[in-house]
């Protein structure tokens, strides 16, 4: 069902990639709320001091599932939006380059922190926000999302890093 109100958007934002578009699952009442009820049930067994979400469409689903999780709520931000001392991590996507900043006193030493996204594909993004929490000295061992991207292999990334990944589901190709 969460899948079915995802849409597809052909050579956007270039030439060749598929772009999954989630506004038109966060416009249905049921389909939000379900996307939602889903992530957080996934970790009803699990506690989490701080949801670490990553701008922009990070921000809507990481902010309704910090609630759902009774944790905190972490922005990492592109450049230069965030007023206090930061730290930053540059990546590449799978259209192009940006960095990740994080504020230097967001996350202490020994916190567990979800992070969370709407999407993952090659996992540049994700492993520069874990980069960073890592830096901080916050416990990383779970990446949640709404969509996966197999082909682009984000989750082995994160697997590779000693972190577990889910999403509600995938889309073969790009
Ligand atoms: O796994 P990756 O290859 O790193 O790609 C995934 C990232 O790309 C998209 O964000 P985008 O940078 O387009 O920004 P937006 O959320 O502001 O649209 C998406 O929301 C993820 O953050
Ligand atoms: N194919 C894609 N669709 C939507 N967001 C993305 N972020 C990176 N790749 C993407």
């Amino acid at each position: 069902m969460i899948e079915a109100l995802i849409r597809t958007i052909p050579d956007y934002p270039k030439p060749g990639v598929q772009f999954r578009d989630i506004t038109t699952l966060l416009q249905d009442r049921q389909g939000f709320a379900a996307a939602i009820d889903a992530l957080s049930l996934h970790y009803t067994s699990h506690a989490f001091d701080k949801v670490l979400a990553i701008e922009s469409r990070g921000f809507i689903v990481g902010a309704a599932l910090a609630i759902q999780l009774g944790a905190g709520f972490v922005p990492a931000r592109k450049p230069g939006k965030l007023p206090a001392a930061t730290i930053s991590q540059s990546y590449t996507l799978e259209y192009g380059m940006d960095a990740l900043e994080l504020h230097k006193d967001a996350i202490q030493p020994g916190e567990r922190v979800l992070l969370v996204d709407d999407l993952i594909a090659t996992g540049g993004t994700a492993m520069a926000a874990v980069a960073l929490v890592r830096q901080l000295g916050g416990l990383l061992a779970h990446a949640t999302f709404i969509v996966d991207l197999p082909d682009l292999g984000g989750m082995q990334r994160l697997q590779s890093a000693g972190i577990r990944g889910f999403a509600l589901c995938q889309f073969e190709g790009h």
